[in-house]
């Protein structure tokens, strides 16, 4: 089984834990990536079913219009009852790493906005550690070398990943050679630096609910 077919397998298992909550008042929260675009694709059944989604990146609101289901904002939609994403990678303790796609803010923001999450993942991003992935920070742009001098402080290598701007009109720092033992304690240190806006560690609001693809099927993980 290739890497992307177990991504198709795990956004499959996904929609079957989220098609129960489906309902003509309802609106969901989709994340970014190759992972989270089969979650999309394998909606386009359902998108008469439930109200709408939020996306958490301009090119998931296009996948899902394309899908035929409707993007609202996050403003008029309260509190979500699910979110399903992809992650760079996840520990046992299901704190992640976000970000290689540049979403790393929305996602955090559609995230915390939603009463579970569920992260649907590869096994290669399965890790006892996190932080072999480089941690994406989205800073500001006149902040970058501040933030970055502030990184190396904290003990890593930040790499500016030129050519990138996100979403929201900002750039993005891969910091590298992180440890990250505290994840929470990380993420809430990064978050405190001027100029940042936001780092990929999810771990303050970390998934609730991780479906891995294998060569032997999809696991869904407890903790
Ligand atoms: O910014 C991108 C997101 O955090 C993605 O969820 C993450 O990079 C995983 O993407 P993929 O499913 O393509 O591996």
């Amino acid at each position: 089984m290739t890497a992307d077919e177990m991504k198709k397998a795990v956004a499959m298992a996904a929609l079957d834990l989220v098609k129960p909550m489906l309902a003509a008042d309802v609106v969901i929260g989709i994340g970014t990536g190759s992972t989270a675009n089969h979650f999309i694709d394998a909606l386009k059944p359902y998108a008469n079913d439930f109200l709408g989604a939020v996306a958490s990146s301009d090119a998931s609101a296009q996948r899902l219009k394309a899908n035929g289901v409707d993007v609202l904002e996050l403003n008029s939609a309260g509190t979500l009852p699910v979110y399903v994403d992809g992650a760079d990678e996840f520990d046992p303790r299901f704190n992640l790493i976000k970000g290689g796609g540049a979403a790393l803010t929305r996602e955090k923001i559609v995230a915390q906005a939603s009463q579970q999450f569920i992260c649907i993942v590869d096994g290669s991003k399965q890790v006892p550690v996190l932080g072999n992935f480089p941690l994406p920070v989205e800073v500001i742009p006149m902040a970058r070398s501040l933030v970055a001098r502030e990184l190396v402080k904290l003990g890593g290598d930040p790499v500016y990943r030129e050519g990138v701007i996100t979403d929201n009109g900002n750039v993005i720092l891969d910091v590298h050679n992180l440890s990250i033992t505290d994840p929470k304690g990380l993420e809430a240190a990064i978050n405190n630096l001027p100029g940042v806006v936001c780092n990929g560690l999810f771990a303050l609001r970390g998934a609730d609910v991780v479906l891995m693809g294998t060569p032997d099927g999809v696991q869904s993980l407890s903790i």
